[in-house]
Order: C-alpha cells, then sequence, then structure tokens
C-alpha cells in the first residue's frame, strides 16, 4: 500500500477526539493522596498523537470539541503554537468541561491516572460538526477509539470514517482504550469492531485487541486472521516493554524491541509511539524502521514528565536509534 504520504495534500494527517488536559504530578515516588502539586499540560491522547506528528514536521489538523473555560483556550492555544491547524477545534455552546487526567507517579513501575470526565465536551461533537472538505484534504485520518464511548461523539466519528474511505483518505485506528469512558466491554467490543474493520492501520496493545474481540489471552496469530479478512492492511500490536508487532496483508512480520531507558513514568508511550510510527510512514521509510520510530519515541516519553510537551524531535530519535541499545526479552 502507499502508506498515506501525500505531498499534494494540505495536512498529512488529521486526528478526530478529545484534547484535554493532563496534570501530572510534580512529586514523584509517592501516591497522589499524598501529592500536593501538579503540572499542567495538554493531554488526550489524539491531541498527543497530533502534537507528537507535528514535533515531526508533519503538517497535522484536528478535529474534536473543547470548553468554552480557561482549559479550552489553553488548549487551542498550545495546540495551534505547536503547528496544529486548529480550525475545526470546535468551541462548546452548552456548558460542557474539559476533561482533566490527573497522573500519580508512585514508581516507574506504578503509574496511574485519575481521569475526571463527566460531560467532557470532547464527547459532544455532532456529526454537523464534522466536514467533508476539511477531511478531503488530508492523507491519514487518525482515529481515537474513546471518541466512540458516548453519542454524539460516537457518530461524528463514525461519519468520518464515512467521509475518510469515500474521499480516499487513509484510516489510521488507534484503539486507545480507556475503561471510565465506556459503558460496558460488549459496547467497545461492537464499535471497536465496526471501525478497525474499515480501517487501513490499526494501532493498539495485545490487551486493547482483547478488548476489541471481548476476550481475554487472545492471539496474534487470530486477531490478524480476523482484521485481514477485512479491510486493514498493516496491524501494529504493542506489548509494552517486550516491544511491538507489525503485520501486513502480504504476510510479512516485524518486531522492535524497546529501547533501554531511564523510566520515570509509563504513560504517553502509547501516543509518542503512533506519531513516530505514522511519521516514519508518512515519509515513506519501511514498516520495520517505523516500529523503530515508534519505540524509539516512546523511550524518550517514558523518561520524561509529560505526553505532549516531551515529544521528541526526529534527531532526537535517530540520534537514539542508532546509539541505545534495546531491552532483550
Ligand atoms: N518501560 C519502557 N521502557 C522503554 N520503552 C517502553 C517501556 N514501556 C513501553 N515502551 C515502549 O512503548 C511502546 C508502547 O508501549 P505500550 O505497549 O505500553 O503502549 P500503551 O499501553 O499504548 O502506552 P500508554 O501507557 O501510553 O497507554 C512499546 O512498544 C515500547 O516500545
Ligand atoms: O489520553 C489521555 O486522556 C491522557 C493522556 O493525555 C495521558 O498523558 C496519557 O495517558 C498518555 O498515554
Amino acid at each position: 500500500m502507499s502508506n498515506g504520504a501525500n505531498s499534494a495534500k494540505k495536512f498529512d494527517f488529521i486526528a478526530i477526539g478529545r484534547a484535554c488536559i493532563d496534570l501530572n504530578a510534580a512529586e514523584y515516588n509517592r501516591p497522589m493522596e499524598e501529592t500536593m502539586t501538579f503540572v499542567k499540560y495538554v493531554g488526550g491522547s489524539p491531541a498527543n498523537i497530533a502534537i507528537g506528528g507535528a514535533r515531526l514536521g508533519l503538517k497535522a489538523g484536528f478535529i474534536g470539541k473543547i470548553a468554552d473555560d480557561q482549559h479550552g483556550r489553553f488548549i487551542e492555544k498550545y495546540m495551534s503554537d505547536a503547528g496544529i491547524d486548529t480550525s475545526q477545534l470546535v468551541v462548546d455552546q452548552e456548558g460542557h468541561k474539559t476533561g482533566l487526567a490527573f497522573t500519580e507517579i508512585k514508581s516507574p513501575e506504578e503509574c496511574s491516572i485519575l481521569m475526571y470526565r463527566d460531560d467532557v465536551a470532547d464527547l459532544y461533537l455532532r456529526t454537523d460538526e464534522v466536514d467533508e472538505e476539511y477531511i478531503q484534504q488530508a492523507g491519514m485520518l487518525l482515529v481515537s477509539g474513546t471518541a466512540l464511548a458516548q453519542s454524539p461523539s460516537r457518530e461524528a466519528v463514525l461519519k468520518a470514517v464515512q467521509l475518510a474511505k469515500r474521499n480516499g483518505v487513509k484510516i489510521v485506528f488507534e484503539l486507545d482504550y480507556r475503561p471510565y469512558t465506556w459503558k460496558n466491554k460488549e459496547e467497545t467490543a461492537v464499535y471497536y469492531s465496526i471501525v478497525a474493520e474499515q480501517a487501513d492501520i490499526v494501532i493498539g496493545t495485545r490487551d486493547e485487541y482483547d478488548v476489541m474481540e471481548n476476550s481475554e489471552g487472545g492471539s496474534n496469530d487470530n486477531t490478524i486472521s480476523y482484521l485481514f479478512g477485512h479491510r486493514p492492511e498493516i496491524i501494529v500490536i504493542k506489548h509494552g516493554v517486550e516491544g511491538s508487532y507489525a503485520y501486513t496483508k502480504s504476510g510479512e512480520v516485524f518486531r522492535a524491541q524497546a529501547y533501554k531507558t531511564k523510566v520515570l513514568k509509563t504513560f504517553g508511550a502509547g501516543d509518542s509511539y503512533a506519531s513516530a510510527f505514522l511519521y516514519a510512514l508518512i515519509t515513506g521509510k519501511d514498516i520495520g524502521t517505523a516500529l523503530k520510530y515508534g519505540s524509539a519515541s516512546a523511550s524518550i516519553v517514558v523518561s520524561k514528565h509529560s505526553s505532549s510537551e516531551a515529544m521528541p524531535t526526529v534527531e532526537e530519535i535517530e540520534e537514539l536509534i542508532s546509539n541505545q541499545p534495546v531491552i532483550h526479552s
């Protein structure tokens, strides 16, 4: 497949989903109960991926809804300053709030996220706020699975997927499973399958594919045999510190190991991975190299405090690939 590189298009990729706030513990190695200070960053998986892509020099756009408040304005300014087109970042007019993610850093192995996502603006994106002419201008549409969790955002995303297909825009589905936004796993499995079957590239962790399959302990072989019966051409399955695999419809299998690093916290790994993986594909690198870019970017972000602000440059990724040993597992 051609992986979406299209210099004639205004955007290399457009992400759809949430742009929120992360409040990351400024004090490490303690539970949140004892954490008194937090540092504010833009967060939300698809926003992080857009920021990561823009940091790497990609032309990125974003479709989403932000609250009409100080947090919403902070997000819009940060993303716009990062070089992302925010013309389709709709400002909510119904009093919905910005999603907040408080992170706890107890140890490099023990990190957790406490989400405040009741009535969040991002899940109120409507179908009439998704514009065909905008989507036409992209090489790829990056869909976050969390945006399927509730209506009307669910239908807005399904419309974006339809429009992307109709206009030859590659669909990248990042499963991005956040349990607290869903009613139950059965419902998640239904909507994940609908979009995964229509995507060109699917990216997720092994656990997230289990959610899509509504099963436990699933195998990569079963996942690819199911999804390659549909539209996907590339399937990426991440296994945390044990590395990741990419499978192609033509039968190739690639594996990348994680790079050694001094881990501060584990969140942000998946978003930095996705942005660098897509950057590599869009700039014409082979899939094996794209996996290395993803792993390298993730190893940089897990060593830093934020998910968005910490996104690396191309030079940092390439330097790390050349010099840093991998974790053998
Ligand atoms: N402790 C680690 N050290 C170095 N690299 C790591 C570590 N953990 C994860 N990675 C890298 O990040 C990639 C993605 O990690 P993971 O499979 O945990 O994704 P994720 O669950 O989507 O991440 P997130 O925690 O952001 O949701 C891995 O394939 C690996 O390359
Ligand atoms: O995705 C979220 O809503 C929270 C993120 O911004 C956070 O930084 C994280 O979990 C990244 O994986």
